[in-house]
This record gives C-alpha cells, sequence and structure tokens, in this order.
C-alpha cells in the first residue's frame, strides 16, 4: 500500500488579534477633531478682534498652548487606530521546529557602568537569572559589559560562574519560576524544593563575599582562588583607571568545556570590558553594545541578540521559547527586525506614585504601534536579529572584517587564542574610528536616548517591529524611587529625544516620509514630549494669576463655548483614564500617573529642554548619568508607604512648589470672592482649574507644611518658590490694569 501524502499545515505559534476598541476609538477621533478645529477657529477670531496688548498675548499664549495640545492629542490617536494584541503557543514549537538542536543560538548582551550605583550582586542576579533559561545551554552565550571597568565586578563574575554551576540545573529540576535568586529566595520558602537549603546557604555566601570584596573595594589575595584569576586582576595594574584602560575580555564560562554539577553543558558566560581612552568618545550604552555586536560576532555570532540593562532580570524562563513562536513562524515577515516585550518593573508601591511604571510609554502605546509596522526599541527585554544592525531589510552594508558578518559561522572554541586576540582588538577604543558603526551599523550614536533613535533608524530602513505583552512579566527591573531620581531620568530622555528631533532624523519629517504619516506621529509623541512644558505652564498659571486679580480668560458658564471647554478637557482625561484602566491600571494609579505627567511638564521637560539648549550651545553637558539603584533604607520605607520624596534642594523642585503655592492662592481668592458676593459667572472655569491644581499639589503642600522626616522639601525651595509667587502676583497686577 503507498503511503497518502498529506500537506499538513503546521500549528499556529501565534495569534493577532485586533482589539475591538478600534471602531469607536476611531469615530471619536472625529468628533474630537472637530471639537479642536473649533475652538481653534475660535481663538483665531478672538486674536483678530483682540484690542488691548494683554488680550493679545493671553489669546496667543492659549492659542500656542492648545495647538500643542491638539497636536499631542493627533500623535496620541495614532496608537488608537489599529491597535493589537498577541498570544504564542509555546506548545506547538516541537511540531514546527522539530528537534531543540534546531532551535537558533542566543547572545544575551548585559550592559553596566557603575558597581556603586549598579551593585555587582544585582549584575550577577540579572546573569543568573538569564543563564538559567528553558533553553538548550549550549546555544545560549550571555556577555557582561562593564563600562565602569571594575575588578569588583569581574570579582562578582567569577563568584557567579561557579554558582551558576549548580544554580542552573537546580532550577531546571525542580521547575523554578523565580529564576532571579535574589528573587526567588524571597518569594519562596526552599523547603520545598530539593536541596534548597544548601542552594541558599551556597548563595548567601557568596552574596556575602560579593559584597564585602565592594565594600572594601579592593581584592585582596584570600579572595583569589587559581591563576586564572589572579591573571585576569593583574590587569588592574596601577595605570588602570576607569576612564582609561586597555580592553578586558575573560570567558567566564565556555559550553564546550565547562558542566554543570550534573554534567550538562553550561552556557557561555564572558565578562567585556571595552578599551576606554580620553582620546575616543565612548558614545555611552550605544558604545557599549556595538562593542558587545563584534566580540560576540567573534565569540558566538548567534543570529539572536538579547540586550537586557543590568537591572532587569528574566522573570519568566521561557521567554526564550516565546519569541521564538515568532522567529520560527514561517509565515513571519523577512523584514521583522526586532521582538520588543514591555519593561516591568517589581518593588512598585501600590499607588505608583511617581507613574514609575510608564504605562503608557512599555505597555500601552507599544501595542498600537504593533498594528502599524510596530513599537520602537526601549533599551532592554528586546530580541533583535542580527542582520538588522547592517543595513536595510534588501541591502545589507557590511563591516569590513568578515568575521563579523551576520552570516560567518565561527568554527573555533571561545577560547582560542586567535579568536580572544581578534575579540580584544574588536574592543579596542580606536576600532571604530573612521568606520560607520554608530551611524549606518550598530547601535545608533548621537543620542542621550540610544533606544528611541535605533529603532526610529531601523524603521526607517524599512524594518519592521514586533510587541509581544506576555501575562507573566518577562522581565523585571529596577525603578528610582525617589522624585528627584525619576525626573532626573526623564530629564535625560528628553534631552536624548530632543538630540533626535533635531537631527536629520525628525521623526515627524523624515520619519513620516520612510515609516508613513501615522508611524511617524507614533514616534513623534515620544520625540515631542518636552514640548508639553508649554500648555502645563500655560495652563497651571495663566488662568489662576488672571483669577486673582479677577481677570475672566474662559467663556460664562451660560455661554455653550463654556461647554466646549468642558467637553474637550473632561473627554480627554476620561479617554485617558479608560485606556489605562483598560491596560490593568486602577483610578488611583491612573490619578498618580496624570499628576506626574503635570510634574514633568513642569520640570524634566523644562530643565531637559535648557539643558539640551546649553549642550547645542556647546557650553556644558553632564552626558549619561546612570540612575542609581542603591537602596536606602529610610527612603525604601517612605516609598512603600507612598510617601513623596523631595529632600535635595534641586531647581528642578521650583517649578513645582510655585505652581502649588500658586494655584492655592488663587482658590482661596476665588473662594473669598464668593463669599463676598462678588459676581463670578466669568471666573468659574479659572475656580476649577485651580481647585485642580490644588488636588493634585496636596503631596507638595504635605512635604512643604507638615512634614519633618529627611524627604520633605528643602527650606531654600519653599523661600525661592514664595518670592517666585510674589513676582507672579505683581505682574498679574500690572498686566490686568494695561
Ligand atoms: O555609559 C553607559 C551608560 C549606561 N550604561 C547602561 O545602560 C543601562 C541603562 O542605564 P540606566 O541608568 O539604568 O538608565 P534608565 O533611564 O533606567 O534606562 C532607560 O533609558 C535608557 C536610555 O536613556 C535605555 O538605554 C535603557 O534601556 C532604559 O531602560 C544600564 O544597564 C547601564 O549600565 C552603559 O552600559 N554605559
Ligand atoms: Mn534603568
Amino acid at each position: 500500500m503507498s503511503p497518502t501524502i498529506t500537506t499538513m499545515t503546521p500549528p499556529p505559534l501565534n495569534t493577532t488579534t485586533v482589539l475591538r476598541r478600534t471602531t469607536l476609538n476611531r469615530t471619536f477621533a472625529v468628533i474630537y477633531s472637530t471639537a479642536i478645529l473649533t475652538l481653534i477657529h475660535h481663538h483665531l477670531t478672538t486674536l483678530l478682534h483682540s484690542t488691548t496688548l494683554t488680550t493679545t498675548i493671553t489669546t496667543t499664549t492659549f492659542l500656542i498652548s492648545d495647538l500643542v495640545l491638539s497636536f499631542m492629542w493627533v500623535t496620541t490617536t495614532s496608537f488608537r487606530l489599529r491597535p493589537t494584541s498577541r498570544n504564542v503557543h509555546v506548545n506547538n514549537l516541537a511540531r514546527v521546529l522539530g528537534s531543540k538542536k534546531d532551535y537558533p543560538k542566543v547572545d544575551i548582551f548585559i550592559c553596566t557602568a557603575d558597581p556603586y550605583k549598579e551593585p555587582p550582586m544585582n549584575v550577577v542576579n540579572t546573569a543568573l537569572s538569564l543563564l538559567a533559561y528553558d533553553y538548550p545551554s549550549e546555544k545560549v552565550s550571555v556577555y557582561v559589559s562593564d563600562d565602569g571597568g571594575s575588578n569588583l565586578t569581574l570579582f562578582a563574575f567569577f563568584e557567579a560562574a561557579k554558582f551558576a554551576k549548580t544554580w542552573v540545573p537546580f532550577c531546571r529540576e525542580n521547575e523554578v519560576g523565580d529564576r532571579c535568586p535574589e528573587a526567588f529566595f524571597k518569594l519562596n520558602g526552599v523547603s520545598s524544593f530539593n536541596d534548597g537549603a544548601k542552594i541558599k546557604a551556597m548563595y548567601e555566601k557568596m552574596k556575602i563575599r560579593v559584597e564585602s570584596v565592594v565594600d572594601r573595594g579592593s581584592i585582596s589575595s584570600e579572595f583569589i582562588e587559581n591563576e586564572v584569576q589572579q591573571k585576569a586582576f593583574d590587569k588592574w595594574d596601577s595605570e588602570f583607571t576607569r576612564h582609561d584602560h586597555p580592553a578586558v575580555i575573560q570567558v567566564l564560562l565556555e559550553s564546550g568545556q565547562e558542566k554543570d554539577i550534573k554534567g550538562h553543558p553550561m552556557p557561555n558566560l564572558i565578562y567585556v570590558s571595552r578599551e576606554k581612552s580620553k582620546a575616543y568618545t565612548h558614545n555611552n550604552k550605544a558604545g557599549a553594545l556595538n562593542t558587545l555586536l563584534r566580540v560576540s560576532a567573534v565569540l558566538t555570532n548567534a543570529p539572536i541578540v538579547l540586550t537586557q540593562d543590568c537591572d532587569m532580570y528574566s522573570n519568566d524562563p521561557k521567554t526564550l521559547q516565546q519569541m521564538l513562536c515568532f522567529y520560527a513562524d514561517p509565515s513571519i515577515s523577512h523584514d521583522l527586525g526586532y521582538i520588543q516585550f514591555p519593561q516591568r518593573f517589581h518593588g512598585i508601591n501600590k499607588a505608583d506614585i511617581y507613574a514609575s511604571e510608564y504605562k503608557r510609554l512599555y505597555v500601552i502605546n507599544p501595542g498600537g504601534m504593533d498594528g502599524l509596522s510596530g513599537p520602537c526599541y526601549v533599551g532592554s527585554g528586546c530580541f533583535f536579529v542580527r542582520r538588522v544592525f547592517f543595513g536595510s531589510p534588501s541591502l545589507p552594508e557590511l563591516p569590513d572584517a568578515r568575521e563579523l558578518w551576520p552570516d560567518h559561522v565561527v568554527k573555533k572554541p571561545i577560547r582560542n587564542q586567535e579568536v580572544l586576540d581578534l575579540a580584544h582588538e574588536v574592543a579596542s577604543a580606536s576600532y571604530e574610528n573612521k568606520s560607520t558603526w554608530g551611524s549606518t551599523m550598530g547601535f545608533r550614536y548621537g543620542s542621550l536616548s540610544e533606544d528611541f533613535f535605533t529603532g526610529l533608524h531601523q524603521h526607517c530602513r524599512g524594518w519592521k517591529s514586533l510587541f509581544f505583552h506576555p501575562k507573566r512579566p518577562a522581565f523585571l527591573g529596577d525603578l528610582p524611587i525617589s522624585l528627584f531620581d525619576a525626573l532626573n531620568q526623564n530629564r535625560r530622555w528628553c534631552i536624548g529625544l530632543l538630540e533626535v528631533v533635531f537631527s536629520k532624523y525628525n521623526p515627524l519629517t523624515f520619519g513620516s516620509r520612510f515609516m508613513g504619516p501615522l508611524m511617524g506621529l507614533a514616534y513623534s509623541h515620544n520625540a515631542f514630549w518636552p514640548i508639553w512644558s508649554i500648555p502645563i505652564f500655560t495652563y497651571s498659571f495663566v488662568p489662576q494669576l488672571a483669577l486673582i486679580n479677577g481677570v475672566s480668560v474662559f467663556p460664562e458658564v451660560t455661554n455653550t463655548r463654556f461647554l466646549l471647554y468642558i467637553f474637550l478637557f473632561f473627554v480627554a482625561y476620561i479617554q485617558d483614564c479608560l485606556d489605562f484602566m483598560l491596560a490593568d491600571g486602577t483610578f488611583q494609579q491612573w490619578w498618580n500617573d496624570q499628576r506626574m505627567w503635570l510634574i514633568r511638564g513642569l520640570s524634566s521637560y523644562l530643565f531637559g529642554s535648557i539643558e539640551f539648549s546649553i549642550k547645542r550651545l556647546g557650553i556644558a553637558s553632564k552626558g549619561f548619568h546612570v540612575t542609581s539603584k542603591v537602596v536606602d533604607t529610610d527612603l525604601s520605607k517612605r516609598y512603600d508607604n507612598g510617601v513623596f520624596e523631595f529632600g535635595v534642594p534641586s531647581p528642578m523642585f521650583v517649578p513645582l512648589a510655585t505652581v502649588a503655592i500658586v494655584n492655592f492662592v488663587a482658590f482661596a481668592f476665588g473662594i473669598l470672592k464668593y463669599l463676598n458676593g462678588e459676581n463670578m459667572n466669568g471666573l468659574y472655569g479659572q475656580m476649577g482649574l485651580a481647585c485642580f491644581g490644588v488636588a493634585n499639589s496636596w503631596p507638595i503642600y504635605e512635604a512643604m507644611v507638615w512634614r519633618n522626616d529627611k524627604g520633605r522639601m528643602p527650606r531654600v525651595i519653599i523661600v525661592i518658590s514664595t518670592l517666585l509667587t510674589l513676582a507672579f502676583c505683581v505682574l498679574g497686577l500690572i498686566a490686568s490694569s494695561v
């Protein structure tokens, strides 16, 4: 009997659904745009008929502010026109791919930059969680880039490599879900796991060793275990400084050689500290990643590359399989350049007071872009195909050295001297000199937000990306727990974004041309973040100061145009709140999220723009300030209780305190006028705004008036803000009398 031949369609590896709210969103977009146009039209007619200088100035201010708000609303609409959600079917992988031997190799990059702000023990935890993926070990290579050039970090990794040989088989045998040791011991009782107590003791011992070395700041001889280690640490001679040192590449685990305690092969683990020299700019994280691209090309050259920040540990051992569900799908488009998983965080307080989750940036907006050409790259949790770093999908632009080509097959073992020599060469500071690394190849240079710039550039070249948001977070990271740190991080992003806006790759002009108008708008939404400052400042000060002087700037309550304002304000807020809550947020988190949007508009967006301008003028620049991941216990307690942390006398707090005082004074004036029986008809809109301002400023009043802890508002900020408020009131008085 001859066998019957059937053509079986392979089972699906992933499915995509367009969210049901799409039609509603589109209809709403038409209605809301009509309302916006009506308002702008009204402003223009008022401007044409204005008779005094003061009204001309205020109308122009409102016109500009409302134009900015409208533009930003249009950009958010791009996320709402075709939002999608994706699902994967990991169980079908075996039927599509056959044996695990056919899984592709993956190179994992972890970046760290400072042993004092990013404790080596945390970096080690991230690395261990990634080494323990449920994936054939011989296919995984973990590279650690140490921009801090620190022997302390290398020491921690020697220890980690030893511990990994026990940790990895332990996780696999016990099917442990939390493979970051610190998280595992925190969340699980060890008694229910085979050897749990023993492993915990080993971990604690390692932790004590690493932390005592880090505390001391040097590695004394009793901590050095063998000649290999001695030879490695000898590189830190008297001339070795953080900003000036030769490349250090140390293979800590070699897959073909090292076995775990159960005799299975280990993944590769390689420490890389690229050469630093004062003669060459190092281009921050993008420079570190490009070095890793080259070093990994020479050693392993896996077709898939995962980039990870040192504080972002893996929270799900199945993530690589999930990623494969896309890359192994025969129907997936050949121009798919990267798969972005959302950045999620651990240790967020319940109300998320600093909106550190960045739900819109990391979850909602990428889901919206997924239905277009795909999400932005956000720096961590992103799986690239190596080819995306070398030209467009149809036109590769390759480096001179054949060993760096994405299709190059590595045949020699990674400890081979020839291989290592070449790796050192490509990690040298001068290697990129006169090359196009950072422009046509690799991660982009020229912006402090190298992630945003790199993704944008790849999309403009015709690559697509994809967003996958699994229920169990794939990665969990640390977040800033003081307002100062949160704003500082945001300020740095703003500088980076403005660098993109003022480059050739402006998302609106250049981007729209090459990616289509909707993608152009979506990218613009982030890129133009700093201009939120304009309307936020206007609406935080102008109506309030006018109220203090009894001048009406909005229509009377009985006027139909008042309804237009009410509609525009409330409906935008309601839509924003719905979006947020549909993405599993609570109402309280949303309230804090909108407050942080205002706070950023008043501080970090403004200060970022100022610093960007200063940098442009060539005066000074602070560069990439790494966010501190060190935990202060008192601060941490206040954070867990949802208390705002001011503490340091930063100029970024001045506008916040000033707005809080101005709104309070305006609201109090309004109430007094009302109690006095004055005619309030034209002032209700302003009263409403001042009241909203007061409600939002509540944590600021607390920090200014009745708190005594270290995180209260510094006196000097209160004094400056009070003086500023007085000055503004005088100005308001003069303006209203002109
Ligand atoms: O010269 C540098 C500076 C930073 N880093 C690393 O870059 C990562 C991000 O730095 P961090 O201080 O944590 O910045 P964040 O603002 O928290 O990071 C967000 O913003 C960055 C862009 O500004 C992106 O690169 C990150 O992926 C994204 O999570 C960390 O792992 C650092 O070790 C380097 O490797 N070299
Ligand atoms: Mn970070």
